[in-house]
């Protein structure tokens, strides 16, 4: 990895653009035949990207249970608690319904109404990721969606990863389809002859799902764009190499696009991880992956002081920041923009990615500038309820009906002046 020294006007920005043109394109014409041509792209594209043929897409009664079956009672039981702390960590985010009067009698409040029908997406193309179904779904039924349906792409056996089918089970999803990237996508927004369209997309993937997200944005809602990973560290004298290198790839494996960035105040700590990590990725299963994304998004920044070190990470908005220095909890409040933060040497970031409870699909790419992690809001609308007493009507008639004539719209004003008229005898003219 190559250190670069922090100066004015540096540019930390994310360099991989939200797509190339090529792979918008291809998101389009994907989008399009499922919409034309409904399941029958659905298996096209699954046969030509995933190399399968996933047969019925609906992933049955049999398949759920030859998956728990699958598993050892630990690995159940681990993929159990990491459900109750996200669990519980959601409960403590749902909001009820407020209403507030007045001495008029006039009412006014929101009424808040989980979501129908909610679409996840469960990456799953060069990895498995049961966390990823616990962290979708578990809000979602926080909120009360009554609909959640699950998509995944199928492995080369044309099913689903027990351990996937496991965490549906756990989490309470039974509508599951054995479909992913952006076909899946167009399937949840738009349907095909058996996957009937939902209102909302959430969940994370690759770039092809992170732009069909897109894409179909304004015909169904999404979430976020939660795209390939990232990670930053900002670290001191105080950090230990081999972990924070650790650390680094532990994004890194994720996908050739995942970004890795070292912001430090130590040229010798900087000059320790760019050593340790060319030994640390050669030992990895997924070497190549890492490697790449190393090679072509990773970056070691070393800053002169700490305050310029909180800049560049607040340019860069990561996905994931962890903080390893003195006083860490004051340089917390200093971050503006990073969609999780984790504190201190014991918060690794794969403590968030599975147990400790927060939600683990986040904005990358610069989002977190202006989203937020997946949340029980998400799976929730709220309509205004304005309940106006007669008392309050009257007293704010005159007002409104000036109000809308200073708008030109006269037949605004006449509908509030239809009700003084009765009473006052103060109707239009
Ligand atoms: N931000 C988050 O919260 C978060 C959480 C977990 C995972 N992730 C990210 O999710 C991603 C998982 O990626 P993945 O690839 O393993 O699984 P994936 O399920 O996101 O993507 C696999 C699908 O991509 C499609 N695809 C592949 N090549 C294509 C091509 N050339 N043209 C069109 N479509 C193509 C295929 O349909 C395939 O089924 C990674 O980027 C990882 O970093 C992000
Ligand atoms: N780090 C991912 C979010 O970018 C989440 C995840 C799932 N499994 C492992 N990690």
């Amino acid at each position: 990895m190559k250190i670069e020294r922090f100066a004015e006007g540096i540019s930390l920005k994310r360099s991989v653009e939200a797509g190339t043109a090529d792979q918008r394109k291809a998101v389009q014409d994907i989008i399009y035949d499922v919409r034309k041509s409904g399941n029958a792209a659905l298996h096209t594209y699954t046969e030509r990207f995933d190399g399968v043929s996933p047969g019925e897409l609906l992933v049955s009664e049999q398949e759920m249970e030859d998956a728990t079956a699958a598993l050892t009672a630990e690995q159940l039981d681990i993929i159990q608690e990491a459900a109750n702390n996200i669990r519980m960590f959601h409960e403590k985010q749902i909001r009820n319904s407020w209403f507030t009067t007045d001495d008029t009698g006039t009412m006014l409040g929101q009424k808040l109404t989980p979501l129908d029908a909610v679409g996840v997406y469960v990456p799953g193309g060069t990895a498995a990721y049961p966390s990823s179904v616990l962290m979708n779904a578990l809000p979602a039924k926080a909120a009360g969606v009554e609909r959640i349906v699950m998509v995944s792409p199928p492995g080369k056996d044309g099913k689903l990863s027990p351990a996937v089918l496991a965490a549906a089970k756990i989490a309470g999803v039974k509508e599951i389809y054995k479909v992913g990237g952006a076909q899946a996508i167009a399937a949840l927004a738009y349907g095909t002859e058996t996957i009937k369209k939902v209102d909302k997309i959430v969940g994370p993937g690759n770039i092809y799902v992170a732009l069909a997200k897109r894409e179909v944005f304004g015909d169904v809602a999404i979430d976020m764009i939660a795209g390939p990973s990232e990670i930053a560290i900002l670290a001191d004298e105080t950090a230990i190499a081999a972990e924070v290198t650790a650390d680094l790839l532990s994004q890194a494996e994720h996908d050739v696009r995942a970004c890795s960035v070292l912001v430090t105040t130590s040229t010798s700590l900087a000059e320790e991880v760019a050593s340790e990590v060319t030994k640390q990725v050669a030992l990895l299963p997924r070497h190549d992956i890492a490697a790449a994304s190393i090679r072509d998004y990773g970056r070691i920044v070393v800053c002169g002081k700490m305050a310029e070190a909180v800049e560049a990470i607040n340019e860069l908005a990561p996905e994931h920041l962890e903080i390893v220095t003195k006083d860490a909890l004051e340089i917390m409040a200093k971050i503006r923009h990073a969609g999780a933060i984790f504190i201190g040497r014991f918060s690794s970031e794969p403590v968030g990615d599975y147990f400790a409870g927060p939600n683990h699909v986040l904005p990358t790419n610069g989002t977190a500038r202006f989203s937020s992690p997946l949340n029980v809001d998400d799976f929730q609308k709220k309509s205004s309820i304005i309940m106006y007493s007669e008392t309050a009507f009257r007293k704010n008639a005159e007002k409104i009906a000036a109000f809308a004539r200073m708008e030109g719209l006269e037949a605004h004003a006449r509908a509030i002046e239809s009700r003084s008229v009765n009473e006052s005898g103060k109707g239009p003219e």
